[in-house]
């Protein structure tokens, strides 16, 4: 048994493995080398790397859109194909890939998830209509069922696409920078979503610049550059060395030395990551912690 097949069949292994896996362009681009990686069933992973690193193009490998060089992918112990074929892979696009002119109501962005569980006619039957309602409630977008998407907020118009794949029922959801431009009670909202639908089984790969929110939402994390740099879990993964080693120069990255500790702020993009005593701080540990301080002062 190769290392791949004993992977996909042990339950641990079971959700998304990725072996060794380099995507060439036709120009002769490596947008991807020899990357490595498996999620069990019911995670939230993080994909973590700076602009050109290779998300994008791992996310096109997970679905099928570009032709492995070497490697191999297993999504729920089957090859991509087969995953492709059975709805269970979906995907949560960035916002600047959607063309918003595009004259197209909210609901039937939804419905656009349960095509694959549709006939040729592409003809909605209960089901479907059931399933796009039951979406729309989930992300609280039900009131704007009847809008045109491009009339609609950002975070609205994420919380659509994530109603999408709900709609289709992926087991492995790809989610392309969700929080980018969204304020931080949609940020909250998505995160509790996620975490319901980890619950349920589901594995989630989330491409973010959002660090100070990985600690949070995500138990696992992968650093890429060109390749997978480190996998593992978020508390052993996402530390200040291997994100140094991600990012290389690009973070900004404060030290603010005090009395009794350093605190080091690291950001990439958005809300940045802070480590306290080279410990990595979770926004929902530090708020408790600050609650308690103020409980026995
Ligand atoms: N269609 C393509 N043809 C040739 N090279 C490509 C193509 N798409 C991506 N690349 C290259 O592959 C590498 C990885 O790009 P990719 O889009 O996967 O990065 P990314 O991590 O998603 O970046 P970002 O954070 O900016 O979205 C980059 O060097 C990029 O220039």
């Amino acid at each position: 048994m190769s290392t791949i097949d004993t992977l996909a069949a042990s339950p641990d292994g079971a959700g998304l493995v990725v072996q060794r896996v380099t995507v060439t362009y036709r120009n002769g681009h490596s947008g991807l080398r020899d990357a490595s990686f498996h999620l069990p069933l019911g995670t939230i992973a993080a994909l973590v790397g700076v602009n050109g690193s290779g998300k994008s193009t791992l996310f096109k490998a997970i679905m099928g859109f570009v032709r492995l060089a070497t490697g191999d992918i297993r999504v729920l112990g089957q090859p991509v194909a087969a995953a492709l074929r059975s709805n269970a892979v979906a995907y949560v696009p960035q916002s600047e890939e959607v063309d918003w002119n595009f004259p197209v109501l909210v609901e039937d962005v939804v419905m656009m998830g349960r095509y694959g569980h549709m006939g040729l006619l592409r003809r909605p039957k209960q089901a479907d209509h059931r399933a796009v309602e039951r979406a729309l409630a989930r992300v609280g977008m039900s009131d704007c069922r009847y809008r045109q998407i491009g009339e609609l907020s950002g975070g609205q118009k994420k919380r659509v696409f994530l109603a999408r794949a709900l709609a289709q029922d992926g087991r492995v959801i790809l989610l392309d920078e969700p929080f980018t431009g969204v304020d931080v009670k949609t940020e909250d909202r998505i995160i509790t979503l996620l975490r319901e639908l980890r619950d349920e089984g589901r594995v989630m790969l989330v491409s973010t610049h959002n660090l100070g929110s990985v600690p949070e939402f995500c138990d696992r994390t992968i650093l890429i550059k060109g390749t997978v740099l480190a996998h593992g879990t978020t508390a052993s993964t996402f530390n200040q060395a291997n994100l140094e080693q991600a990012f290389g120069g690009v973070l900004r990255h404060f030290m603010l030395t005090g009395k009794s500790a350093s605190i080091g702020v690291i950001s990439d993009d958005e809300r940045p990551l802070i480590i306290e005593g080279g410990q990595v701080q979770s926004r929902k540990g530090r708020a408790e912690r600050e609650r308690s301080d103020d409980d026995s002062a």
